[in-house]
């Protein structure tokens, strides 16, 4: 099957050669064609160009983008899509007063999703967290990487984990899994932290990696959650048994987890709403991808991620939706590209690029995802005629997306 993209007003993010991340000054600058075409073969990206150089190709089918953009598929590097209903009522108690962390105090957040988890079916989380992927996929996400994390005990987290491998089969779009057993302390081992850690060492660990059940291994790296000797243990464990390790880190306060993920080789560091100088350094000559999570930012009334601060240092810096019940019930990346535009002073171009293939190197997916780029995949947003790439963070709110392909299919 062939998909022949026509008078495409800009084609966004092409790259001639297999550019795998964009960092510092480079992330202001987005290559654009204008008045272009693409042409799709199978689930590849098989050419591109201006349309004054086009030469007539007979394909299956021929879409005129007359007025549009096409661009790739969003990367959202950071999602809890797996949960059982909501948390409406701890938002209402939020506007209520109550802080995200009182709420926490008294046995709610983390810990109230994992015990609606505990009730809830392997089938009853497949069906919900797919109706997730379906929406997110119709706002233009191409792949996503989901995280365990509201099991918290051995059954519940693989629970977890095999229905995210059923999304895996089912869904075209391209995912990524994430054991994150250390994402809070379960009531259980309220008393023995030290108890919980070694069950996620000596049996979560082993078992996921028996049934290939992720690729990476997470640890929410805060005060009230895990420390940093908890979060070295885990993640030494982790790569022991070939998990590439990402954190949740400097949600709330900064302690030194940047500089741990980045000793550890972390593919990412995610939240990083507080940063310390120390931690700009840290992450300077590093493998590892800072991740902005705006959403989580607006949802809670906390502080952005200084991303300024961040790519005027030289580094790269990623953008996902952290979609979860507690503090980003929204995985809508177009939301996450005019936040991060409106409120963290990033231009049009490093948030596209952040929200693209600095999103995908953070899933280990930058050679195959996240650029127009020959012999990647064909994963691609075709918008409806807007005037320009900038109306999209510009026009927030407003859903600019006309049409979606997924592995060369319009979906
Ligand atoms: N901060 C830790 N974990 C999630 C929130 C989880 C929840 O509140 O349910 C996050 O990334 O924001
Ligand atoms: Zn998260």
């Amino acid at each position: 099957m062939t998909i022949l993209i026509l008078n495409i007003k800009e084609l966004i993010q092409t790259r001639e050669t297999n550019v795998t991340i964009v960092k510092g000054a480079d992330m202001k600058s987005l290559p654009i064609l204008k008045n272009a075409y693409l042409l799709i073969d199978h689930d590849t990206i098989v050419e591109f160009g201006k349309m004054e150089d086009y030469i007539n190709i007979e394909a299956d089918e021929t879409i005129d983008a007359t007025g549009k953009i096409v661009m790739p598929a969003w990367c959202d590097s950071h999602s809890h899509i797996v949960y059982a209903g909501d948390r409406t009522q701890e938002f209402v108690d939020r506007i209520n007063g109550l802080t995200y962390e009182d709420i926490a105090n008294r046995g709610g957040g983390i810990l109230n999703s994992a015990e609606k988890l505990q009730h809830a079916t392997e089938d009853e989380l497949y069906e919900q967290a797919s109706n997730r992927l379906n929406t997110l996929i119709k706002m233009g996400t191409g792949a996503l990487e989901i995280k365990s994390g509201y099991g918290l005990t051995v059954d519940a987290e693989l629970k977890m984990l095999r229905v995210i491998k059923k999304l895996k089969r089912e869904f075209p779009i391209k995912i990524k899994a994430t054991l994150l057993a250390a994402h809070a302390l379960p009531k259980a081992y309220k008393n023995n932290k030290v108890a919980y850690v070694d069950l996620i060492i000596n049996e979560m660990i082993p078992k996921v990696c028996a049934e290939d059940l992720a690729e990476y291994i997470d640890v929410f790296c805060e005060t009230g959650y895990f420390d940093l000797e908890d979060t070295q243990k885990i993640l030494e464990a982790g790569k022991t048994h070939g998990l590439i390790p990402k954190i949740h880190v400097n949600q709330f306060n900064a302690f030194g987890g940047v500089a741990l993920g980045v000793a550890y080789d972390a593919l990412s560091v995610d939240h990083l709403e507080v940063m310390t100088s120390e931690d700009i350094t840290a992450l300077k000559g590093s493998n590892t991808m800072p991740v902005a999570l705006p959403s989580c930012s607006y949802f809670l009334s906390i502080p952005y991620t200084p991303a300024r601060a961040i790519i005027d240092a030289g580094l790269p810096l990623a953008l996902a939706t952290d979609y979860n019940p507690g503090s980003s019930p929204s995985g809508n990346m177009n939301f996450v590209l005019s936040t991060a535009c409106i409120k963290m002073s990033m231009t049009p171009e490093e948030a596209i690029n952040a929200a693209t293939i600095n999103g995908a190197y953070a899933m280990g997916i930058s050679s195959q995802y996240g650029s127009i780029c020959r012999g990647k995949k064909a994963n691609l947003i075709i918008t409806k005629p807007i005037p320009s790439y900038q109306y999209l963070p510009y026009s927030f709110g407003e859903n600019c997306i006309e049409r979606v392909i997924i592995n060369g299919r319009i979906i």
